[in-house]
């Protein structure tokens, strides 16, 4: 037996989720039923172990556009109330089996409205999913709307969110290919949220390197940073006993607390990352920048948070601090008031990672 905390005992710790993709995150075999429900006959296979199969090989092409193809599949069945509030409500409830005690979900109105919905019925359908999960399970759950950045409806969802921010949207965020579409074709948007005192986060950083950051932090005021990997390309490592040089970009990111929402094993699917061991994670968390870990999609790479803790755990020997620490990172940077990220850190993590530490007699 070694000293390291395991999968079950990661389990059984209170955890946060920052970056988790509603349309990303579906059961196979929902996808399945509503397909069936709906008429849609796109699946590339309807037998449950052979889709969730499909979905982790077909996103594991070392592409981002590609890896994003697979989502006209989960978009496809996700275009009624009755197929929105289930996904919600499955979502919900399948973080609170794996220990999550506090997620923030998010994903992109305006792909669900090909079946009539309009934008606030897509939000009102979430929502309640959302709320049956918080009712029967005790997770607390906070929505991201997301507008895509290769469209032109950003200013649309922003307004969305902030109508819908009293209900339980708590932000805002920009998602798909990165690529030849920086986050300042969204300036007006983020602006607007910016004057409404509103918080939101952007993918940046992973499918492009510096200048998306750069422009992410600099140009947008983005809150916190989807991914970030490629924050590693402004620190030199020499070796040989030489500092470690930050960059004045990876410096101001340090400084200023910027939340990086990393996710281990989608970027090894995406290629930003080669191996879980040499993920940009391991040095980032050494130099002690605001690190927290999320799963991305958990359909898409086959996993949880507690898996993707079991990852880093294997890959960089994490012990249970190190494991609190992300935590209360994520907790911290959480888009709900202070006073009430305060309350889950004192009241429900500190807690729950002492009394785990206590019951497997260890730290
Ligand atoms: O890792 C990602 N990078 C960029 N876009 C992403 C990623 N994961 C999911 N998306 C896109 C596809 C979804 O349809 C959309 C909204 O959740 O966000
Ligand atoms: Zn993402």
């Amino acid at each position: 037996m070694t000293n390291l905390p395991s999968l079950d005992e990661i389990r059984r710790a209170p955890k946060v989720l920052l970056h988790d993709h509603l349309d990303g995150g579906l059961r196979p075999s929902t996808i399945i039923d509503i397909a069936r429900e709906t008429g849609y006959s796109g699946l590339p296979s309807t037998d449950t172990d052979n889709l969730r199969q499909w979905f982790q090989e077909a996103s594991d092409s070392g592409s981002l556009e590609r890896y994003l193809e697979t989502f006209d599949h989960t978009v496809a069945v996700m275009q009624t109330p009755e197929a929105l509030r289930r996904v919600a409500f499955e979502a919900g409830e399948d973080l609170a089996l794996d220990g999550v005690v506090y997620a923030e979900i998010r994903y992109a109105p305006e792909q669900h409205t090909e079946g009539g919905l309009t934008l606030d019925q897509v939000v009102e359908a979430v929502l309640e999913g959302f709320r049956d999960a918080e009712a029967k399970y005790g997770i607390r759950v906070g929505t991201l709307l997301t507008a895509m950045r290769h469209a032109a409806r950003s200013q649309e969802i922003a307004e969305l969110a902030i109508r819908y921010r009293d209900q339980g949207v708590v932000g805002f965020d920009i998602a798909g290919a990165e690529a030849g579409y920086p986050p300042t074709r969204h300036l007006d948007a983020f602006e607007y949220l910016q004057r409404e005192n509103s918080h939101f986060t952007i993918h940046a950083g992973e499918a492009f390197g510096l200048p998306s950051i750069w422009q992410a932090i600099q140009w947008c005021g983005a809150d916190r940073l989807g991914h970030g990997v490629r924050i590693i390309d402004d620190i030199e490592v020499p070796g040989g006993g030489e500092p470690i040089r930050l960059g004045r970009l990876a410096a101001y990111v340090r400084d200023k607390r910027i939340p990086l929402e990393m996710c281990p094993t989608s970027n090894l699917q995406t290629g930003a990352a080669k191996s879980i061991s040499e993920h940009p994670i391991g040095l980032l968390r050494k130099l002690n920048f605001r690190v927290t870990v999320n799963t991305d999609n958990r359909l898409m790479s086959g996993t949880s948070v507690s898996q993707e803790f079991a990852k880093l755990v294997e890959a960089f020997g994490y012990g249970w601090d190190d494991l609190q620490w992300f935590t209360v990172n994520a907790m911290k940077s959480a888009f709900i008031p202070f006073d009430e990220r305060l309350a889950l850190i004192n009241g429900v993590i500190k807690p729950g990672f002492a009394q785990l530490k206590w019951a497997v007699g260890r730290p």
